[in-house]
């Protein structure tokens, strides 16, 4: 990663997300001695010390002041505690918030700047292919979109937003998404089994299946129901596949699921975010 002036980043919590971003700069060439990281629990602490080499500190300390870039990777429960015990350490950084539900006037009230860009990624940026969405405050500058932007491309993909509120949306389908990917891998290997199959042979042809037809769809031109089609054989299996789910309605229920959780996210910020 190119080196910049305010290159030095804080982490405000050390849990999952934090490590994907964290994994993702040291990949990029980003010195350890560059990250720091505020995490209350010492078994975290020494979990990020072993596996990323970054120091890591049970509060928050005079060191947050030469982080250019602070960010945000604690519960939506426990921003506001962790912002009150952190405002005062903070010098004129940039700040990237991961939080779901949490909006920026709450985090903007609670820290004292309007420096703040909110994110949604997703738990693939741990292998460096996760979806990440962001919504800049008005006022952040075209050069701090950008670094966020170089920030979040060492754990895949970015793109802006520009109503803070499709964030609810994005947390609902991205966000969330790799948890309704793996519960139909659930599903498939079990079927698998099921019908016969080792767990191993089952999870593998699951697995693979979801990042054949995910890179198909990316590489066609097609939209899905063009590409679901194709595999469906008139009076063929896929077809029996498919109407035993169209009389279940089970695209109904998923989309109803996904309702749910962006009611979820609003709810969050209306919790959490007094
Ligand atoms: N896990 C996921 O798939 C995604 C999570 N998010 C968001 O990322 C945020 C973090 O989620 P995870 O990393 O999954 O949670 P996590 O539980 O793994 O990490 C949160 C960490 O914050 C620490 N913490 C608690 N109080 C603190 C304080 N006062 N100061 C500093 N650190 C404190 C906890 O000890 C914990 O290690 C959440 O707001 C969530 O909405 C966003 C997208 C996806
Ligand atoms: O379930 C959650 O609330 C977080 C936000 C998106 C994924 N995990």
């Amino acid at each position: 990663m190119k080196t910049s002036a305010h290159q030095a980043i804080a982490f405000i919590g050390g849990g999952n997300m934090a490590s994907a971003v964290i994994g993702g700069l040291l990949r990029q060439g980003l010195p350890a001695a560059q990250i720091e990281v505020v995490e209350p629990f010492a078994e975290a602490r020494d979990k990020l010390k072993a596996q990323f080499g970054v120091a890591a500190h049970e509060r928050a300390g005079a060191g947050l002041q030469r982080a250019g870039l602070v960010v945000w990777a604690v519960k939506p429960q426990t921003f506001k505690d962790a912002a009150a015990q952190v405002a005062g350490h903070t010098g004129q950084a940039l700040h990237l918030s991961v939080a779901a539900g949490i909006r920026s006037d709450s985090i903007a009230a609670w820290l004292g700047t309007q420096r703040i860009v909110r994110s949604m990624p997703n738990t693939p940026a741990l292998v460096g292919k996760g979806m990440t969405a962001l919504f800049a405050r008005p006022g952040v500058s075209d050069e701090d979109k950008a670094w966020v932007e170089q920030v979040i491309a060492t754990t895949g993909e970015s793109l802006w937003v520009d109503a803070e509120t499709d964030l609810d949306a994005v947390t609902a389908l991205s966000g969330s998404g790799p948890a309704y990917v793996f519960f139909f891998l659930e599903a498939m290997t079990q079927a698998g089994i099921e019908m016969g199959l080792s767990r191993e042979q089952a999870y593998r042809l699951a697995t693979g299946t979801f990042a054949g037809a995910s890179e198909l769809a990316r590489a066609s031109q097609d939209p899905p129901e063009v590409l679901r089609q194709r595999v469906t054989s008139k009076g063929g299996t896929t077809y029996a596949a498919i109407t035993s789910m169209e009389q279940a309605q089970v695209k109904e229920l998923f989309i109803r699921a996904l309702h749910a959780a962006r009611e979820r996210a609003k709810e969050l910020g209306d919790e959490f975010g007094g």
